[in-house]
């Protein structure tokens, strides 16, 4: 399978996830930012993995990344990647089967997963996998205990389609 693993990550917690499911989706598999992941490096990929966290209650934009303020003494995002939005507004269509992730804090603050796969099913995209969630503890993570290893395990499962 050569499977790509598209994400968005401020703080390297996303980023971690797509890079465990990545391991599970086994060999040949490519690790890249929404920075990285333009139309030709995704061209010949026969399996996209999407996630991003969730920001203002479902993936993030523009106005939600441009307005995180960076605090003294805190860890900087990386702010060098285009919010998934864009990503996905800027998405060529295509047939290719996918499979959507989030990242998020504990609690009931909306999802990203339904908007990643709307605009992907609305370009043609075939949803090949229920979306999974993986927890942050704060806003800058760390990643819950485990979730790696759900990843791995999400990506082997997929690995199997
Ligand atoms: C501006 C902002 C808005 C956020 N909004 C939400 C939200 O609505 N729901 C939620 O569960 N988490 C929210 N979070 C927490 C993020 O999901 C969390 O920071 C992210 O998963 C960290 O992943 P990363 O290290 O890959 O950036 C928000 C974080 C930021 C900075």
């Amino acid at each position: 399978m050569k499977a790509v693993v598209v994400y968005e990550s401020l703080w390297g917690n996303t980023a971690a996830i797509a890079q465990a499911i990545a391991e599970g989706l086994g060999p040949g598999t490519r690790v890249m930012s929404t920075r990285e992941a333009t139309a030709g490096a995704i061209r010949d990929a026969d399996f996209l993995v999407v996630g991003s966290p969730v920001m203002g209650f479902s993936v993030p934009n523009e106005r939600m990344i441009g307005g995180i303020q960076v605090k003294a003494g805190s860890a900087p995002p990386d702010l060098s990647q285009p919010p998934m939005r864009t990503w996905l507004d800027s998405l060529v269509p295509g047939e290719k089967p996918f499979a959507a992730f989030e990242t998020r804090v504990k609690g009931p603050w909306g999802k990203a997963t339904p908007a990643i796969e709307e605009s992907m099913k609305k370009l043609g995209y075939r949803k090949a996998s229920e979306a999974q969630k993986f927890v942050v503890e704060g806003t800058q993570g760390p990643l819950k205990e485990g979730e790696i290893e759900r990843a791995r395990q999400w990506g082997a499962e997929l690995s199997r389609w």
